[in-house]
């Protein structure tokens, strides 16, 4: 896995309309415990080598001193890589229906959004495809703190998609590919969802 690889799944969210101004962080586990994610700041459209950094997966701080400042969703992303050992790949956007829901169950004190007899839901790779119930995490300021909730609340048994409240989406698999998939199967889920107006509690 390299930089290149995340830059060009970046470009590909970004051209979507995805990760708006400098939105959206992606990254890569690396042999050692680490990870590669994308610097913080930066526009995700056209990201280079130099726009990538590496962390310890233990610590989420750079392997390397110099280096750029890693995401500010860092936290999250080790996180997601600790709870999740055949996790290599984390992708977080702000795909408008998905933020668009994720702000609607912010307003409503949802900590769930549950999906009911779509299709698209197989595209998650779950046991039973018939229903997915998605977490949906407080937007704290101190994004460690999300982390934290992510780390306790996360069932062993939970999708591999998740909501943020007021703010997007953060989508893992076991490659880049399948984490951006499972984006835009969450993406498609909830703007059919809002499109036939229905599974919001
Ligand atoms: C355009 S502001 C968005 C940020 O606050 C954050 O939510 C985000 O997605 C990108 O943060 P970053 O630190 O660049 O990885
Ligand atoms: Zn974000």
């Amino acid at each position: 896995m390299s930089g290149a690889e995340l830059a060009e799944t970046a470009a590909g969210l970004y051209a979507r309309g995805w990760l708006e101004g400098t939105a959206g962080n992606l990254s890569v586990r690396l042999p050692g415990d680490r990870a590669l994610i994308t610097a913080s700041g930066v526009s995700k459209g056209k990201i280079t080598a130099a726009d990538v950094v590496e962390v310890g997966i233990a610590d989420s701080r750079p392997v390397r001193a110099g280096a750029p400042r890693p995401s500010a969703e860092t936290t999250i992303h080790t996180a997601l890589y600790r709870l999740s050992p055949g996790s290599h790949a984390v992708v977080h956007a702000h795909p408008p229906y998905a933020t668009a829901v994720a702000i609607l169950a912010a307003r409503r004190g949802a900590g769930t959004v549950t999906f009911t007899d779509f299709e698209i839901i197989k595209g998650l790779g779950l046991t039973d495809p018939s229903k997915v119930v998605v977490p949906v995490f407080e937007n704290h300021a101190h994004v460690p703190r999300i982390a934290g909730d992510v780390t306790e609340r996360l069932a062993a048994d939970a999708p591999p998609v998740m909501l943020i409240g007021n703010h997007g989406a953060t989508t893992w698999g076991p490659t880049l590919d399948i984490a951006r998939n499972r984006m835009e199967c969450l993406e498609a889920l909830c703007r059919l969802t809002l499109l036939v107006d229905r599974a919001i509690p």
